[in-house]
């Protein structure tokens, strides 16, 4: 049975009922190693066990948060078109609760998972045109923001994670053809770091030069301090560490040729890829003039870019868009444990830096949970700063009660 979601708020009824309780239920977090086990040692029955039902977990502790957004982000057109996906997405996987895993019904849910990924594939883009619909019609006062750059970076990541099992179950059990022979999934055991940051910024590159129509150049240096003189190779989602090169290769190239104009001598994009007993380092550094720290501040905010919005016909690939990039790239790298974060030199340039688990046991997944503590943390207020500091052009104000 459908649940009629035109007349009433975002999820409703029996929906709301079973959100209650699959909620409940603490999202399981996985390692890349048990990922790259079970896709070695598994069966495909097995899996839509677990599949069936944490699914229904992760989503359901997403879609409460969804429900806490502030009621005008929820009116817009497109943040209504996204919580309807998650709603239809998770009514045809309850489909599946009570059934059993014989191979027609694996088959089944294969078919469904499919349907999902692809009814899912344009979330971040709507999500970002939900805001962007917001901000023109009435603008977001300072608590709304917080709550949903609060929101945003759990959504994400949930998006991140489901996607993940989705992808991994299929390739592994159903009928979507694996990368390479190597690949265990979306899983390759022995990523090339090397070439996957020379595509990285090769296609970042043809990027900048249709722009630009000039773009810097790289040099890269590699040192792998575990298997010394050997090639840097690390478990990893190749996709994953893909996207977040090639968008800091974007932000610096464009840095860079701002910053100098395009008949200067573009100095190099440096590039440094370490492996360590713990973790796996890579820094990309430009001269492309950096930015204050109080811009520093703002980078990893859904609502910031300095770029033009992009064409909303999707007529040509941006250089930048949304603002997405840093955010974005951030959770890929935080998913499993990693992290990324800038530094820069105003009148200088950026160092942008990503760490990834080099052991597979030690990646796990980073998911958010649906608790007293994220229902707080979205709907509370701007905090009261507790430090007196002077604000430029403010003069002395008394304190607020
Ligand atoms: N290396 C850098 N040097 C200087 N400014 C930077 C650098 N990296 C990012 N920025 C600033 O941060 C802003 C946000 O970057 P981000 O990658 O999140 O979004 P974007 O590049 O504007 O758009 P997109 O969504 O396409 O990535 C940029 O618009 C730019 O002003």
């Amino acid at each position: 049975m459908r649940f009629s979601r035109k007349l009433l708020g975002p999820f409703v009824g029996s929906l709301a009922k079973k959100l209650d309780y699959y909620s409940q239920f603490q999202p399981s977090s996985l390692t890349i190693q048990q990922y790259l086990d079970f896709g070695r040692i598994g069966t495909s029955a097995n899996s839509y066990t677990f599949l069936k039902n944490e699914l229904l977990v992760r989503l359901a502790n997403i879609m409460q948060e969804f429900t806490l957004l502030p009621p005008k982000l929820l009116q817009m057109p497109s943040s209504k078109m996204v919580s309807n996906w998650y709603a239809e997405s998770f009514e045809d996987l309850l489909l599946f609760e009570a059934s059993d895993s014989s191979p027609e019904q694996v088959a089944r849910f294969n078919d469904q998972l499919t349907v999902v990924l692809k009814r899912h594939a344009h979330v971040v883009e709507t999500m970002a045109e939900g805001l962007i619909e917001l901000r023109e019609s009435d603008g977001v006062d300072i608590a709304s923001e917080k709550g949903i750059q609060y929101f945003l970076d759990r959504f994400y990541i949930n998006r991140i994670s489901i996607r993940m099992l989705q992808n991994q179950h299929l390739v592994v059990f159903g009928n979507v053809l694996p990368e390479s022979p190597r690949h265990v999934g979306c899983i390759d055991p022995a990523c090339d770091v090397e070439s996957v940051v020379y595509d990285a910024f090769e296609n970042a590159r043809f990027l900048c030069d249709r722009y630009y129509l000039t773009s810097p150049s790289m040099k890269l240096e590699m040192h792998n301090a575990v298997e010394k003189g050997k090639p840097i190779s690390i478990v990893a989602v190749p996709s994953h560490l893909y996207h977040m090169m090639f968008e800091l290769f974007k932000n610096a190239m464009r840095a860079t040729v701002e910053y100098h104009g395009v008949d200067d001598d573009l100095p190099d994009i440096k590039v440094y890829v370490v492996k360590g007993q713990e973790d796996l380092s890579i820094k990309i550094c430009d001269r492309g003039g950096g930015v204050s720290r109080t811009i520093l501040e703002r980078l990893y905010n859904y609502m910031y870019s300095t770029a033009p919005p992009p064409p909303r016909d999707g007529t040509q690939a941006p250089l930048a868009g949304y603002g997405y990039g840093l955010p974005l790239s951030r959770l890929y790298a935080r998913y499993f444990l990693g992290d990324l974060f800038l530094v820069s030199m105003e009148g200088h340039g950026t160092d942008a830096c990503i760490y990834l688990k080099a052991v597979p046991v030690e990646a796990s997944e980073v998911l958010p949970i649906y608790s007293t503590s994220s229902r707080r943390n979205l709907t509370m207020g701007p905090q009261v700063a507790d430090w007196s500091h002077h604000v430029p052009g403010q003069g002395n104000r008394p304190a607020q009660s």
